[in-house]
């Protein structure tokens, strides 16, 4: 198949460039500064151009609690406007497949937990990340009805929960919870700094994915698009304390001190566990361990350039 990858050099883009089923197809990946998906009529006529068969939605303006809290105008407007361009283009140019990739912040704040597909605009979103949210549900709302107004089109939505790995963000101004930790404990092992300090209790609980997993369940969705509901999740199917996942990232790093809490930080939702009846339906589990993935994240992290001033400290 032709498809065309937005988001391509993003954590998620690039382990599905990286995966082993990505050289089966013929995959283009522009970059922002080839085509802005900001820009409707640049991305109206790129699409027309290209003809893809289906496109893999994966750009996005993405960050951890404290970017969206900062920026709620940018995730708001740059998702909005993204997600709305490229199905629009997709439509405008018949592109009869496309996946969109959602977000678990598409899921109200109080909604019980295992989050379930259905339970998408039932009730009010969680604040720390509304703007994104919103973004995220127009989107994937936008795909439901293309795909019932236009026969011949199919637009689907995967709703990940939080992922990590290759390729992440450390920066502490946008980083999501795992990278930060493996920034923060690497630092006081190399320091000798005997705490390092978790934002909030530590109580709030989270379900991560390595995003090479949430890659081959990518790929997999693409291989059996037809199997694949309008709406799915994509998680691991439990879910760890953020407390938990600071003494994993120092027990595989080897790190031995302690930790200290910082109440005054974002905690935003307290849980937000997808359930995955519908993904083990469809017949896709993810493999790696969190211990696996944090080692080889932290490889990755170790060997990034010392030059690069916002991944080491
Ligand atoms: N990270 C996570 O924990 C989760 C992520 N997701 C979703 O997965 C998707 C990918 O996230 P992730 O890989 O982490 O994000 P990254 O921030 O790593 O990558 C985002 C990508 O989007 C591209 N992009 C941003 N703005 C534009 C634009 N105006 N025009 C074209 N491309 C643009 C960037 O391209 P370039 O580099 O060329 O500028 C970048 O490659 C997003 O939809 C995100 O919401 C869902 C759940 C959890
Ligand atoms: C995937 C999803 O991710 C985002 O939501 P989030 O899960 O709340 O984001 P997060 O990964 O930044 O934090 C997870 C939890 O971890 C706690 N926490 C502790 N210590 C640090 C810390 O040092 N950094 C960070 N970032 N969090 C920390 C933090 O207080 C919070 O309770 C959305 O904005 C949106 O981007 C989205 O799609």
């Amino acid at each position: 198949m032709k498809i065309v990858l937005t988001g391509g050099n993003g954590m998620v883009g690039r382990n599905i460039r990286d995966h082993a089923t990505a050289s089966q197809h013929e995959l283009i990946a522009p970059r922002s500064r080839e085509l802005d998906l900001t820009d409707g009529p640049a991305t109206e006529a790129y699409i027309a151009r290209v003809k893809p068969d289906l496109i893999i939605h994966a750009a996005g303006r993405v960050g951890g609690i404290q970017a969206n809290m900062a920026h709620p105008v940018e995730f708001l407007v740059e998702n909005l406007d993204m997600g709305r361009n490229i199905v629009m283009a997709a439509r405008a140019s018949g592109t009869p497949k496309l996946i969109n990739i959602g977000s678990s912040c598409m899921y109200p704040r109080a909604a019980p937990n295992p989050l379930e597909e259905s339970m998408v605009l039932t009730g009010e979103l969680e604040p720390t990340n509304e703007g994104y949210a919103l973004a995220k549900v127009m989107t994937a709302r936008l795909c439901d009805y293309v795909s019932l107004s236009n026969p011949g089109l199919d637009y689907k939505t995967l709703i990940p929960c939080n992922i990590f790995g290759i390729h992440d963000k450390f920066d502490p101004a946008v980083s999501h919870l795992l990278p930060a930790i493996i920034r923060k404990v690497d630092e006081a092992a190399r320091t000798g700094a005997e705490s390092v300090e978790i934002w909030g209790s530590g109580e709030a609980r989270r379900e991560f994915m390595f995003a090479s997993d949430l890659a081959d369940g990518i790929w997999t969705a693409v291989e059996r698009f037809d199997d694949l509901p309008g709406m799915m999740n994509m998680g691991v199917g439990h879910d760890h304390s953020i407390n938990d996942y600071y003494a994993a990232v120092a027990r595989v790093i080897g790190w031995q001190g302690s930790f200290t809490h910082d109440l005054s930080k974002p905690v935003g939702m307290k849980q937000k566990l997808v359930s995955v009846a519908m993904q083990r339906e469809f017949g896709w589990l993810p493999s790696t361990s969190l211990d696996d993935a944090i080692a080889k994240t932290y490889a990755h992290f170790r060997a990034l350039p010392a030059a690069a001033e916002e991944n080491h400290p």
